[in-house]
């Protein structure tokens, strides 16, 4: 049985209809990865997934007694407000300090319980997000552009680091990231979305695919464009070329 089953999946807010019969499964160690234009719905699938967003359409199956590790696209924790790595882990209640450092070891963050949360780097505190999701040994893990804010190296050492979870736990992965030059190494499958699943497949497979093509160029230009990509202008494939 897949880990995850969305079938035909509607959700609406409102009047808008912002994902639209969409189908997909993840498998048991798999690591997919959502890509889509800003507004493309890819928050709002993830978040019917967790079960925060009912659908107005179509049904969710998660395996029965299926784990799920959440890392949001961002968690604000106040700058003034004191508390170490530690505490923050096991704020959940029922954490041992053991527990959170081996959480911590996992997230290729080892030894840094005790500093302070406002004190973390980019790429640490995104790796505490990351331990926290990973306390309760999920069986797949949620990834809402998890990357956002790393620079380029450290996206992709952010990537090594999941693909070294994957490794060591076996959980599955599900990732909405806007780098898929950065991702496409480490992901099994991607999948376009745009409202609704546009092309999906290997990297290699939805980097040459027409509908992908049509969101975000060709090239190396397409695979930059992700990074810029702006609903609301017109792409010019030789442009993208040049300032990429
Ligand atoms: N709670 C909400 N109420 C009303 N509209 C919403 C809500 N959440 C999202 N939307 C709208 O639904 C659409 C899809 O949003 P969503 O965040 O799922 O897209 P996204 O692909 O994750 O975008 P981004 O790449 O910018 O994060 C957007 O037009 C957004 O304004």
């Amino acid at each position: 049985m897949s880990l995850i089953t969305v079938e035909d999946l509607s959700i609406r807010y409102g009047a808008h209809t912002v994902l639209s019969h969409v189908n997909l499964r993840v498998e048991t160690s798999e690591i997919v990865t959502i890509v889509g234009p800003n507004g493309s719905g890819k928050t709002s699938l993830l978040r019917a997934i967790i079960g925060a967003a009912p659908p107005a359409g179509g049904r969710i199956v998660r395996a029965p007694g299926l784990r799920i590790g959440y890392v949001p696209q961002r968690l604000h924790v106040d700058p003034t407000l004191p508390i170490t790595v530690e505490r923050f882990l096991r704020l959940a209640g029922g954490v041992s300090a053991a527990t959170g450092a081996e959480a911590l070891q996992e997230a290729g963050v080892p030894g840094i319980s005790g500093q302070q949360m406002s004190q973390l780097s980019g790429g640490q505190f995104q790796r505490v997000l990351l331990a926290r999701a990973l306390i309760d040994k999920p069986d797949i893990l949620l990834l809402d552009e998890a990357t956002q804010g790393l620079d380029q190296p450290g996206s992709a050492a952010f990537y090594r680091q999941i693909e070294a979870v994957r490794r060591t736990t076996g959980c599955a992965v599900l990732m909405v990231s806007h780098e898929l030059h950065v991702v496409m190494s480490a992901s099994d499958r991607v999948i376009c979305l745009n409202g609704h699943v546009c092309c999906e497949g290997t990297p290699a497979v939805v980097a040459s695919a027409p509908e992908y093509r049509a969101l975000f160029g060709t090239g190396t230009g397409g695979a930059l464009a992700l990074y810029r990509h702006d609903h609301d202008h017109h792409h010019d494939h030789d442009q993208m070329e040049r300032t990429g």
